[in-house]
């Protein structure tokens, strides 16, 4: 179980969140959804350390995570694929995840099952890959490091409609890895996650599981601005 409590945090003086709480069931995706610039990178940045909290609490199990740093963090199990999908330009796939891989349940082998896409290039570099291949890399490397947090950053942005739906079936078929995935798409965010949480302003205003998010269409043009 994931607690976040009254979280703050923001970049010099501005404070960009406020006393954001949410709680995430083990096993459980859940998407974070709200307009631009509402705070959801700067609450992800926050929870792998590399945004510092100011205040509050994150409770990963057992285990405080505010106030330690990105490397501790990731030793308790948590794995960001941040925006904009950073990989090796001059690695192949193969070799990108050969230096990620450690022991575990996940292997390259399972990463190559999960996306049967990246398995057909694994000779290339990453700068010969298409974006979609590029965000199933930067997944896959996350994935080889058997985390019990996955944090994933708009993984479908600037991707073309196809991948971005063999995305949501590869991230729909992680069962019983604990998600949080931050997304402007709303078909992917409620094609992957089991619970919706909005964000304004730094807080989360609103939660609901999906199948009620999906029923709730004010609820999707309040917070994200979307529908008529
Ligand atoms: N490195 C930074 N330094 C200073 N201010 C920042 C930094 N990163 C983000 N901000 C500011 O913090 C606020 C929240 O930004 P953030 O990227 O967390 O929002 P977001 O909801 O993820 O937006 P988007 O959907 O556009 O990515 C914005 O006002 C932004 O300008």
């Amino acid at each position: 179980m994931l607690t976040v409590e009254a979280l703050t945090s923001g970049y010099g003086q501005g404070q960009v969140l406020h006393e954001a709480a949410m709680e995430l069931p083990p096993g459980k995706a859940v998407a974070v959804l709200g307009r631009n610039g509402v705070g959801k990178t700067t609450f992800v940045h926050t929870l792998m350390g590399l945004v510092k909290p100011w205040s509050g609490s994150i409770r990963l199990g057992d285990d405080e995570l505010a106030g330690l740093d990105t490397r501790q963090i990731a030793r308790h199990g948590v794995r960001i694929v941040p925006q904009g999908r950073r990989v090796y330009r001059s690695l192949t796939v193969e070799e990108t995840l050969a230096i990620s891989s450690g022991p575990g349940e996940w292997t390259i082998e399972r990463v190559y099952e999960l996306f049967p896409s990246l398995a057909a290039r694994r000779g290339h570099r990453g700068d010969q890959l298409s974006g979609g291949e590029q965000e199933m890399l930067a997944i896959g490397r996350a994935l080889l490091g058997n985390p019990r947090l996955l944090l994933l950053d708009e993984p479908s942005e600037g991707l073309a409609p196809l991948v971005v739906e063999e995305l949501g079936r590869a991230l729909s078929s992680l069962e019983g890895m604990s998600i949080i995935l931050v997304e402007q798409n709303l078909h992917l965010a409620v094609a992957v996650a089991d619970e919706v949480r909005c964000m304004v302003k730094g807080s989360f205003v609103y939660q609901a599981t999906t199948a009620e998010f999906r029923r709730d269409p004010a609820a999707a043009k309040e917070y994200l601005g979307v529908g008529s």
